[in-house]
């Protein structure tokens, strides 16, 4: 249920500060006291969010029209969990490795949930937690990781952009033009806005 001014989307999509513990990845990582942030705080990192209708995936008319206004031309789905993901140790392993993608990365989850970990502005990790009904796109150039939580099963549909490109860069990658152009767009771009008031 969700209540008026509520946005949906925070059913399914929840992100959080994450505390500095070495223990188990799949563990949630809150700080203590817990410190929330939001998906209109996400967006100024360039991390997009939407909620659509997981169960009827194949027909959705919003999922149709947001992959044509977006050019996700490519799609396929992956199930994480060793019975259905060849090579699942190594996997699991090199989706926690911090990396960077020189293309949007776009998640679907259509059932079970996982853990996208992605770098705030200094340098801080932001743990986004991703359920059944959640898209989302990390940016070109944005230093992340994945991990499955507690429940070890996610269902995700990928997309992208024409012909997929899953290669991970892992950091230190910062001298790729991917990365400077997400630099100057979402993290330096306070300076910019200053540089373009004091020129006004
Ligand atoms: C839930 S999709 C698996 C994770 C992945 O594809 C990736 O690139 C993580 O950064
Ligand atoms: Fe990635």
């Amino acid at each position: 249920m969700v209540a008026p001014g509520q946005d949906s989307r925070e059913e399914v999509i929840q992100a959080w500060y994450m505390d500095d513990s070495d223990e188990d990845q799949r563990l949630p990582h809150h700080k203590d006291p817990k410190e929330f942030v939001s998906l209109d705080q996400l967006a100024e990192f360039g991390v997009l969010s939407w909620r659509l209708d997981a169960d009827n995936y194949e027909t959705d008319e919003e999922l149709k029209k947001l992959r044509e206004e977006r050019g996700y031309s490519y799609m396929d789905i992956i199930e994480v969990c060793p019975e259905k993901l060849p090579n699942y140790e190594e996997k699991i392993k090199n989706f926690f490795e911090e990396h960077l993608h020189t293309d949007e990365e776009i998640r679907y989850c259509l059932d079970g949930s996982g853990y996208f970990d992605v770098r705030d502005q200094n340098d801080s990790w932001i743990r986004v937690s991703v359920k059944k009904g959640g898209m989302i796109v990390l940016p070109a150039g944005m230093y992340h990781r994945f991990t499955l939580d507690s429940d070890n099963y996610i269902k995700a549909m990928r997309l992208f952009v024409g012909d997929p490109v899953w290669t991970p860069f892992n950091r230190p990658h910062d001298h790729l033009p991917e990365r400077m152009e997400y630099l100057k767009a979402f993290v330096h771009k306070e300076a910019g806005d200053h540089a373009v008031d004091a020129a006004a």
